[in-house]
């Protein structure tokens, strides 16, 4: 999109160019020389306008930049650290290219990594600079416009909800933040592969990008100008802009510098008046000594001219932060304040949580590195989106104090993505590109240790944890004072990682004891609270052998369900697995400090020999015959008398290595799932029946007296309907259950089944007017009430 833009050069601005001294030039009378540069400038204000292009935000971009400008959000102060972690990344970018290409970084000021405050309080301009890898002209339009990032309709969205706009650089779009504080941003930036080019908004719906032959060459980097609100004056002081960068940016690796005034004396002519005046001040002869001195200087003073001392505002930059990583030093000299604001600083994250639980280690060996580790208090909004496709590392590869990449897939599991952190090694090489140190051996070695020191962090994070110890080991905990701010954070971290822990147990076989030591579920003894593996091993009964669950949809549904009925009258107790990645889960999790899993809605139940199991079984040997030969055609195998069976008839169980009810169910809802796989891993089925069940005797009767009985078949496929539904089953034809219920009924009301359902008149049809006018349904109304539910 061309943009003409031919006479409204007025509204382009004039900005101070950085090098100069802002306000230590004097306003004197315009000379020629600056006429001539006005003339100069307008020329190539000119020009900027002539190869200027305008471009439309992206639609997400724009809706994005329109709610921060409305925004009644208080804290504005983020787009600082926004901006400085923006200069942070691309001085990281540039200083890693630097390692294979040292001319990279060209020479004199270029070679500086570090990034430059300024103010221009008369002209209302906060400048950010940096030498960092700059952005070429495409890079301007795409990165600052027209590519919206995923995040940024996950941020609009959440915007919407719970307006934290503070959050703003976990979404990866914290530019935006912006226009908070000013009404037109202009981006000047200068990358090694192209020219100057400036980009500029007034956040209108539309951006101009140009060559810049306006600006001082800034040599490499970027430089972001905003033209402060009116309400925005604070960001004008020097003493904010120092106190936000210690408040938020303490962390940043590279020197942040503020072009900062200073009151300073200085010796300036001092006119003759007021010389003699001094000489005659009484002070000057209040001692021989002095007086004697005075003598000295007047020596003096007939050779240099007379001076007197005046304050006057100079300007210098000054260093804001120190740069000393945290990570270099000891643990212990480290606060928890410290460590809590380097996550939020790593992390992005600047909510008022503390990070769950930190580890911060020094490995040492055939590999050396530093790494700190942190629990977030939250899990981000797409943690498990895309979970097998997206690259989401979160810790951050240093070596040797250089950043290389936070795309590392090599360094954690897919399952702990949820930690941040960083680590720093000293045995990698420095001068290899990203592909030869993502392939280099010592990785494995980095990867292995992290994983064994992440999960003792998270398995501390539990033992810490009143709520989560038993009640001998209760009593010793209640004497430690921080008792109460570690209550309940096991929960909280279940609750926010649980799934990840459950994916590791999938992923990972070498860990997999150590990760089922973390898995946290309910039970039928659980009292409404989490418990362990550990708990429940530590209430088994004697004699029992296997660790007992059952997957369903919701713990409401699976209290009820009748595969429990027994072993709760038992007191066994029983796992409730109500998360869909549960049935994936325990397709892994075979076992658990030498005890099997057992599903108790499937086959394979064991809960000790009852003495008269054979008799009974015996007198129902007719029965299951007569009712496996009828339910052939319905997929049923086998027709057994069942030990897990209470008040209900009978269930349909499925085979062992088959799928669970529970699970085709979630295969069924899975829009993608292939129908071919579904019928070969459908489990076999069997149909349990309860032989102390009232319902079960007559019909052993009813099969014995006449097993040809017509009503007696029907009413056998109406019980196994039934026992399918209740076992979690879709039934394959509800249509046929219906009828079958409903003959039922005509026979519970003494009706004559064969009494058929009553002729309707034949009238004739009317057109009436209102018919007309209703509303008819359109496959594009139906497309427009599904866009608005959507
Ligand atoms: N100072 C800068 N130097 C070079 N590129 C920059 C600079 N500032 C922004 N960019 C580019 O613009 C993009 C958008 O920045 P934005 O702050 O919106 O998102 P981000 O930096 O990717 O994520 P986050 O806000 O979480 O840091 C960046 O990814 C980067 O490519």
């Amino acid at each position: 999109l061309q943009a003409s833009a031919e006479g409204s050069s007025e509204e382009l601005v004039d900005p101070p160019k950085v090098e100069d001294k802002i306000g230590a030039v004097p306003n004197g009378l315009s000379t020629d020389s600056d006429v001539a540069k006005r003339e100069a400038e307008s020329i190539s204000k000119r020009s900027l306008r002539n190869n200027a292009e305008q471009f439309q935000f992206q639609a997400e971009v724009s809706r994005l930049m329109d709610i921060i400008i409305h925004s009644l959000y208080s804290n504005k102060d983020i787009f600082l650290r926004e901006l400085i972690s923006n200069a942070s990344d691309a001085l990281d970018k540039i200083r890693f290219l630097a390692l294979t290409d040292k001319e990279i970084l060209g020479e004199g000021d270029d070679t500086n990594l570090e990034i430059q405050i300024k103010l221009d309080k008369e002209k209302r301009i906060l400048s950010i600079r940096d030498r960092g890898i700059g952005m070429t002209k495409e890079d301007l339009i795409k990165n600052l416009g027209t590519i919206a990032k995923s995040g940024t309709s996950a941020f609009v969205e959440k915007m919407q909800t719970s307006g934290d706009l503070n959050l703003i650089g976990q979404f990866g779009v914290g530019f935006y933040s912006v226009y908070l504080v000013a009404d037109n941003v202009e981006v000047i930036s200068k990358h090694n592969d192209d020219k100057q080019h400036v980009w500029e908004s007034k956040a209108d719906g539309s951006f101009v990008v140009s060559e810049d032959t306006y600006n001082e060459p800034l040599g490499r980097g970027t430089e972001i100008r905003l033209h402060l609100r009116e309400e925005a004056g604070e960001y004008l002081e020097e003493s904010k802009l120092k106190e936000l960068v210690k408040k938020y940016s303490e962390f940043i690796n590279f020197p942040i510098h503020l072009w900062a005034s200073k009151e300073v004396d200085v010796e300036v002519p001092a006119d003759e008046d007021e010389s003699s005046d001094e000489e005659e001040s009484p002070e000057s002869k209040s001692s021989e000594e002095e007086t004697e001195k005075s003598q000295d200087e007047d020596e003096d003073s007939e050779k240099k001219p007379k001076t007197k001392k005046i304050k006057e505002t100079t300007y210098e930059w000054e260093l804001l932060n120190d740069v000393k990583a945290i990570w270099l030093r000891n643990p212990k000299e480290v606060t928890d304040e410290e460590y809590t604001k380097f996550y939020h600083s790593i992390a992005k994250d600047f909510g008022d949580e503390k990070p769950l639980s930190w580890s911060h280690f020094t490995a040492e060996g055939d590999v050396e590195f530093k790494a700190v580790l942190f629990v977030p208090p939250k899990a981000p909004h797409d943690l498990y989106e895309s979970y097998y496709n997206a690259n989401k590392s979160n810790l951050k590869l240093y070596v040797r104090r250089v950043f290389i990449s936070d795309e590392f897939d090599e360094l954690l599991p897919k399952y702990l993505n949820f930690l941040k952190g960083l680590v720093d090694s000293d045995t990698l090489p420095l001068n290899v590109s990203r592909e030869m140190l993502q392939q280099h051996s010592s990785l494995k070695t980095i990867k292995k240790k992290l994983i064994r020191k992440a999960l003792d962090m998270i398995r501390k994070l539990a033992e810490e944890d009143p709520d989560e110890s038993n009640d001998k080991d209760k009593k010793e905990l209640e004497k430690s004072s921080d008792d109460d701010e570690k209550r309940g954070q096991y929960t909280r971290f279940w609750n926010e990682f649980g799934k990840s822990i459950k994916l590791g147990i999938i992923e990972d076989a070498a860990n997999r004891n150590r990760l089922a030591k973390l898995l946290r579920f309910e039970s039928t003894k659980s009292d409404g609270k989490l418990t362990s593996l550990d708990q429940y091993i530590s209430r088994m009964k004697s004699g029992q052998k296997d660790i007992f669950y059952i997957t369903g949809a919701s713990k409401e549904q699976l209290e009820k369900s009748p595969f429990i009925e027994r072993l709760k009258k038992k007191n066994y107790e029983v796992i409730f697995f109500t998360d869909p990645v549960d049935e994936y889960l325990m397709q892994y999790l075979m076992d658990y400090e030498d005890k099997k899993f057992q599903n108790v809605s499937k086959e394979g139940l064991k809960l000790g020999k009852d003495s008269k199991d054979k008799e009974v079984k015996e007198s129902y040997k007719e029965l299951t015959k007569w009712w496996k030969s009828a339910l052939a055609s319905d997929n049923v195998d086998d027709v057994k008398l069942s030990n897990r069976l209470a008040d209900t008839p009978c269930v349909v169980v499925t085979s062992k290595y088959g799928w669970s009810a529970n699970m085709e169910r979630i295969m069924q809802s899975q829009t993608l799932s292939d129908a071919n796989k579904q019928a070969y891993m459908r489990g076999k089925r069997v149909l349990e029946i309860n032989p102390r069940h009232p319902i079960i005797k007559e019909l052993r009767e009813r099969v014995v007296k006449n097993a040809e009985d017509e009503s007696v078949k029907q009413t056998a496929q109406l019980i196994y309907q039934t026992a399918l539904m209740e076992s979690g089953f879709n039934l394959p034809d509800p249509k046929d259950f219906a009828s079958r219920i409903y003959s039922s009924v005509k026979s519970s009301l003494n009706i004559n089944p064969d009494v058929a359902v009553e002729e309707e008149e034949d009238v004739e049809e009317v057109e009436t007017e209102t018919a007309t006018n209703e509303a008819t349904a359109t496959p594009e109304a139906d497309a427009d009430t599904l866009k608005d539910e959507l």
